[in-house]
């Protein structure tokens, strides 16, 4: 049987490891000493919107706390934060057999590019998960949104295919990922708006003011991608150049129109605000970021996204988590917008 390691025990990995360990998966983990410590107490208790309920007990769980855990893998899902990607390609290097597949299930565009750089004679794979995990208790992540794995096609996914499929995870696969990764980081561009809002994702995009915040630095990133020939791969049942004028249509109607874009955890919030919740350095450069390197690459500017990067850096160091009114921070996009030049911060975040 094929070996698989998921490196990095967080929401992402320890839910998609948890659930391929329950439908029988020859699987390892690499991860913290405290995400051992967790596992080694509490096994995994994996739970998804739909009702399904999994567990594996602490003695079905290997857990290695360094690199040599991921030695006699077959496959390797590298689901640490972006951050983490160039510390974990030259962690894997000298230890990865020179078979193994490598699959980067990370937020954000350049991951798979960096481990592949590290990793000669491997193959990597860029990946992406479209939904939510959160972690309701120790040893406990629930899947707390819907969507399907998505994967780069290749011939040496054969092998693994199964025991996706068998737990109910099922990769589908995509000729070209850059249009998918496109994709998810135009949703992701909310990470940093519910991080600010400090509110659950299904209540900060039940009301417009937020949901205008997100239009805005999705109408940015869309112009720029229109620009450069991208086209975003459709993860939505709207195309995503359509979402920014559903996202400002009023509460009423958008509940009815984006049913499944609700259709999330009362208490799920993003990775995003999880991160500043934690104290832990977030991934905005990386998401928001890349809108604004796009943006640079070709000698425009990215007003919008740049004042939620410099928001977010701002969270990242303030003693007290910011609690931003949508109107507050809708006032600030709007004010970055129209004067891009100037780096003034408008309204203070008001809760
Ligand atoms: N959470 C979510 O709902 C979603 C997340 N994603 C994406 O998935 C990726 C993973 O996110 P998520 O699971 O939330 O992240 P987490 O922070 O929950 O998990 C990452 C884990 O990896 C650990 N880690 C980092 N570096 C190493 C290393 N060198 N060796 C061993 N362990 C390491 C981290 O420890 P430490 O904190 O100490 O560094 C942490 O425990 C991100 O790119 C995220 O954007 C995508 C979809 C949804
Ligand atoms: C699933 C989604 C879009 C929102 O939770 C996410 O990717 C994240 O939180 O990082």
């Amino acid at each position: 049987m094929a070996r698989i390691c998921v490196y990095g025990a967080g929401a992402i990995g320890c839910y998609l490891g948890g659930r391929l360990l329950a439908a029988g998966a020859d699987l390892g983990f690499v991860g913290r000493p405290r995400s051992a410590d967790e596992l080694a107490e509490h096994g995994l208790t994996l739970t998804d919107l739909h009702g399904g309920r999994w567990r594996v007990p602490p003695q079905g769980i290997a857990m290695a706390t360094g690199p040599a855990g991921a030695a006699t893998a077959d496959l390797v899902l590298v689901t640490v934060k972006s951050m983490a990607t160039g510390t974990v390609a030259a962690e894997l290097a000298p230890v990865l057999r020179p078979g193994a597949v490598v699959v980067s299930f990370q937020n954000g565009l350049g991951h798979a590019e960096t481990l592949r750089a590290a990793l000669p004679g491997r193959t990597v794979l860029a990946g992406m998960v479209p939904f939510n995990v959160v972690s309701p208790g120790p040893g406990a992540f629930h899947q707390a949104s819907a969507g399907v794995l998505a994967i780069a096609e290749d011939v040496a996914l054969a092998p693994f295919l199964p025991a996706f499929t068998n737990a109910g995870l099922p990769l589908e696969q995509h000729r070209n990922m850059l249009p998918v990764q496109w994709a998810k980081l135009l949703l992701n561009l909310n990470n940093a708006v519910n991080a600010l809002a400090n509110r659950p994702l299904r209540e900060e995009l039940s009301l417009r003011t937020y949901r205008r915040c997100l239009a805005l630095a999705q109408a940015e990133a869309l112009a720029l991608l229109d620009e450069t020939g991208l086209r975003p791969a459709r993860l939505t049942p709207l195309p995503a150049r359509w979402i920014p004028r559903l996202l400002d249509t009023p509460d009423w109607l958008f509940a009815r129109l984006a049913a499944r874009m609700l259709a999330i955890d009362p208490t799920a919030r993003s990775s995003m605000s999880d991160d500043l919740a934690a104290g832990r350095p977030s991934e905005i450069d990386w998401i928001n970021g890349e809108v604004v390197r796009l943006a640079a690459r070709h000698g425009r500017k990215a007003p919008v996204n740049a004042r939620l990067v410099a928001l977010i850096h701002a969270a990242e160091v303030s003693p007290e988590r910011p609690a931003w009114s949508g109107a507050a921070l809708l006032a600030e996009l709007e004010a970055a917008r129209r004067f891009p030049g100037e780096d003034v911060v408008m309204a203070r975040h008001a809760s």
